[in-house]
């Protein structure tokens, strides 16, 4: 919003004083390019996709320069640096703003320069080097902004996708579900008198187990299943393609798998499984309730067992 509002404060005097010299077409072209950063800063403010307002708003930009830089070469190749910035700060991938403002500049080459050989020189040189420069700064701010989103996502004890990361995979389990692409199962783990492990062991001792029993259900897991640490000692398994009775054989034997493998100091850690398989009409909150009532049974039913909602015979 800020950059559109003082790309509309630095244009629209060009365009009031080329109407005022009767240079219609050039100032038909800054009008143009003032109602393209409206129609951008609207969008965005009714809470548009920031990538595609961006590829709305950078093309008619580099546009802008090129044609200007075309049709007015004395002043117009200044537009060129603003369009080159603006590609490097709004697109979303450094190689792509780099190639548009590349275009512009090759284009622009294209005019017969009024300038003296040296100026032409100095003008190509410095716009070669802002191309460079904003590269570079584009990928750096393209490289933090995805360290950024790995670290928003991620759990850093265990490595594994956090709660935020579920609740964006649940939403599309959801939506998968209900256009009838794919079945999915979920279930909640979680790990049995914890809180004795971490008084007994101390809390690197429970870290550890947390590791241990991450790298478990990861070597487990097929290479369609998704696992996330939501909390504490609590992990979520998606299961896309899993029915309630291929789901129990599965926790079952991971079940089995945490209670042969896991230990701490020693002494067996156990886990509770509770399951559920997605409804017509359900949401992120009635299906983890379902798979959290499953989990509550399973602990008082005497802990480290497997409960599926509906299957009440297996349960
Ligand atoms: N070491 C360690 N402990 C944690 C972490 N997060 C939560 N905890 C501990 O996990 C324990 C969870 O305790 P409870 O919710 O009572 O669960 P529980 O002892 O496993 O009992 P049940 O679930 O009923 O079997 C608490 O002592 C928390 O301090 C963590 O990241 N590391």
């Amino acid at each position: 919003m800020a950059l559109g509002a003082v790309g509309i404060l630095s244009i629209t005097p060009f365009a009031v004083w080329r109407w005022l010299r009767h240079e219609y077409w050039l100032a038909g072209l800054d009008a143009g390019l003032l109602a393209v950063i409206a129609i951008a800063m609207i969008w965005a403010w009714r809470g548009g996709q920031i990538r595609h307002i961006a590829y709305f708003a950078t093309l008619p930009v580099s546009a802008f320069a090129a044609t200007i830089s075309l049709v007015s070469p004395e002043s117009g190749y200044y537009w060129i640096f603003v369009a080159i910035l603006t590609n490097a700060m709004l697109l979303p991938r450094a190689d792509i703003a780099t190639l548009l403002s590349l275009v512009v500049v090759i284009v622009t080459l294209l005019v017969d320069s009024p300038h003296s050989v040296f100026q032409h020189t100095t003008i190509v040189v410095t716009l070669v080097m802002t191309i460079l420069f904003s590269y570079v700064f584009a990928t750096r701010a393209e490289n933090q902004r995805r360290e950024l989103e790995n670290l928003a996502l991620s759990d850093p004890l265990t490595g594994l996708d956090n709660r935020r990361a579920f609740e964006n995979a649940i939403e599309q389990a959801l939506h998968e579900a209900a256009e009838g692409k794919q079945v999915f199962g979920l279930a909640l783990l979680d790990l049995d008198g914890f809180k004795e492990i971490n008084d007994a062991h101390g809390h690197e001792a429970g870290d550890a187990v947390l590791r241990e029993l991450s790298r478990l259900i990861s070597d487990y897991l097929r290479a369609s299943d998704r696992l996330f640490r939501i909390g504490g000692e609590e992990f979520v398994l998606l299961l896309p393609g899993a029915d309630v009775a291929g789901m129990h054989a599965r926790m079952e034997n991971l079940r089995a798998r945490i209670e042969s493998n896991l230990r701490c100091r020693g002494e067996t850690v156990t886990a509770s499984i509770g399951a559920s398989g997605w409804q017509q009409g359900d949401t992120a909150t009635t299906w983890l309730m379902r798979a959290d009532a499953a989990m509550y049974r399973a602990k008082g039913k005497g802990r480290n067992r497997v409960v599926v909602h509906g299957l009440s015979a297996l349960a």
